[in-house]
């Protein structure tokens, strides 16, 4: 029978899981603002509990978004439970999602608690929940590795005490689509109420099997799907949304099930994802990918000149990439921008449709032609270093004798400007990153350093991406400039904000990184 499947984006808490994808306030709120266009149907906006940035972070979106439930995690303790409730509390329609282990892995080692003690704590939570609202989400965390037994009685539990949602995670991303599909039909078959509730699956990437997963979930009785915009989160990720929504979509001869997601808003949404938190998309990855409408081979370019369908299941366009890259110039107006810009997964309006605006203009007196990613990586600029601390005032090179830098810096904070100098080093950028790490007091290692051009022409923009480890986390900076050198620069001074940013706050999150 079809059924329109319930799409749950978790970008903004799994998806920022994923090593170094941490997002600022202001990014989550344009990435929520493109989840919303894009029409999920819920939002799970972060983890309260865990920095008071993550709470900063879920009660703006849940008090601005419009047109989406908005969710926050919570584990099995009051605590966390009442943060979520506070944070989520003004949204249209606020979701609170809580969770406990249930794999006897995770009971022994990890929680320390009996079978009994795990459906206690379970219906202690989603009773308490439900006090705050009528929309809730438990999760057995592990359940693709819990006893098929005991998982039946744990949401059997959790339904009588008022879950809305059961989401069965496959948390280490160990099932394979049979097994996936066979824990979700045992679970229909054998829970006496599970019609109470809407079952939906969460599923992890580390066999690359997050979509096959999801699908054979689906098949098997789930109603929601939960999943991240290119696919990021904890270690290889969660199942890509772009992925699932058009598998169900391409395939629905096959599946028969429809979903609300305004599929031409994927490339967009996938690009700002990628921009935001500096984790680019492969080349050849599936939808979004640049190349995944590519074709290079005479056979394939004979057959797509007779019909595209020969070589190609999805049109480009139904995805969101457009046949043209529009050149906009100096001469075009706020109205064109904002248009523009909408086309790329931003919203544009008031104060800061003006000051992209007096950047767009700037930069097309430098450049011939302002093209779709010099627009972006304006808007990009501007949203990620919106809560930067330390902001570039000016800076100047010059080689002394024997070629040595020396590299001079103004930065400002708040009203107040300091100026440095740093002579040596490993080369002029070596030397500008010394001069930032004086003035703003932090140590870091560079950990990885890139450049590339955003857009064509010799005349291109440059945008600079670095990793930058401190105190053994990654932070990821952007930056973007027509002048290489100055996006490097900017680049290194938006890592360094992060670590201001997060560094300030009591959040003790255990952290393994891959570096
Ligand atoms: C599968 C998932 O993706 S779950 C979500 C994972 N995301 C994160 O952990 C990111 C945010 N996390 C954080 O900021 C921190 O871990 C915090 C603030 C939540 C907790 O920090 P701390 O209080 O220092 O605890 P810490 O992280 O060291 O350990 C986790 C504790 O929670 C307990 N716990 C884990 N899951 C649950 C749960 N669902 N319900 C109740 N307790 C739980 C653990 O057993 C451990 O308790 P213990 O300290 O008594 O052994
Ligand atoms: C919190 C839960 C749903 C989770 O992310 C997982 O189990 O992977
Ligand atoms: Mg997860």
């Amino acid at each position: 029978m079809s059924r329109n499947i319930v799409i749950f984006d978790t970008t903004l808490r799994d998806g920022e899981q994923s090593p170094g994808a941490s997002m600022n306030l202001a990014e989550k709120l344009e990435v929520a603002q493109a989840l919303v266009d894009l029409k999920v149907d819920v939002i799970e906006a972060g983890f309260p509990i865990a920095s008071p940035g993550d709470f900063e972070a879920v009660q703006a979106i849940a008090r601005s978004v419009k047109g989406a439930a908005v969710c926050g995690l919570a584990r099995c303790n009051d605590k966390d439970i009442d943060r979520a409730a506070e944070a989520v509390k003004d949204a249209d329609d606020p979701r609170i999602h809580v969770f406990l282990a249930t794999s006897a892995i995770h009971r022994e080692f990890k929680l320390k608690m009996d079978k009994d003690e795990i459906i206690r704590r379970a219906v202690a939570g989603v009773e308490r929940a439900k006090g705050y609202t009528s929309n809730i989400e438990f999760s057995p965390e592990d359940a693709a590795r819990t006893e098929s037994d005991f998982l039946c009685k744990v949401v059997e539990a959790a339904i009588t005490a008022g879950a809305t949602t059961v989401n069965i995670p496959d948390t280490v991303g160990y099932a394979t689509p049979t097994h996936m599909g066979g824990v979700i039909r045992d679970l229909v078959n054998r829970v006496p109420n599970i019609d109470k509730a809407v079952i939906s699956v969460h599923c992890h990437n580390d066999l690359g099997l997050a979509v096959a997963n999801s699908l054979a979930a689906v098949e098997n009785g789930a109603g929601q799907i939960e999943c991240t915009i290119n696919g990021i989160g904890e270690r290889a990720g969660n199942c890509s949304l772009e992925e699932i929504t058009m598998a169900l979509k391409t395939r629905s001869d096959y599946y028969g099930h429809t979903t609300r997601v305004d599929t031409t808003r994927l490339v967009p949404t996938s690009r700002l994802v990628s921009s935001v938190t500096g984790l680019e998309v492969q080349r050849n990855k599936a939808i979004v990918g640049r190349n995944a409408f590519a074709h290079e081979s005479g056979i394939h370019q004979d057959g797509m000149l007779k019909n595209p369908t020969t070589y190609e299941i999805m049109r480009p366009e139904d995805v969101g990439f457009h046949k043209t890259d529009l050149v906009m110039g100096k001469h075009s107006g706020r109205a064109a921008l904002a248009d523009r810009a909408r086309a790329l997964g931003y919203h544009l309006e008031g104060e800061k449709l003006q000051e992209v605006f007096d950047a767009f203009k700037k930069l097309a007196d430098k450049k011939k032609e302002v093209y779709d990613s010099d627009i972006a990586a304006l808007i990009d600029k501007r949203v990620s270093s919106a809560d930067d601390q330390w902001k570039l005032v000016r800076y100047e090179l010059k080689l002394e004798g024997e070629g040595i830098p020396s590299a001079t810096v103004t930065l400002s904070k708040g009203d107040e400007e300091q100026t440095d100098t740093f002579f040596g080093g490993d080369g002029p950028l070596d030397a500008l990153f010394r001069v930032i790490e004086k003035i703003t007091g932090s140590q870091v290692v560079v950990r990885d350093y890139r450049v590339h051009s955003v857009s064509q022409g010799k005349d291109a923009q440059g945008e600079s991406t670095i990793e930058l480890e401190y105190q053994n986390r990654i932070y990821r900076g952007r930056g973007v400039s027509t002048d290489t050198v100055e996006a490097s620069t900017l680049a290194f001074l938006n890592a360094v904000n992060r670590i201001s940013l997060t560094s300030g706050e009591p959040t003790e999150a255990v952290y393994r990184d891959t570096v």
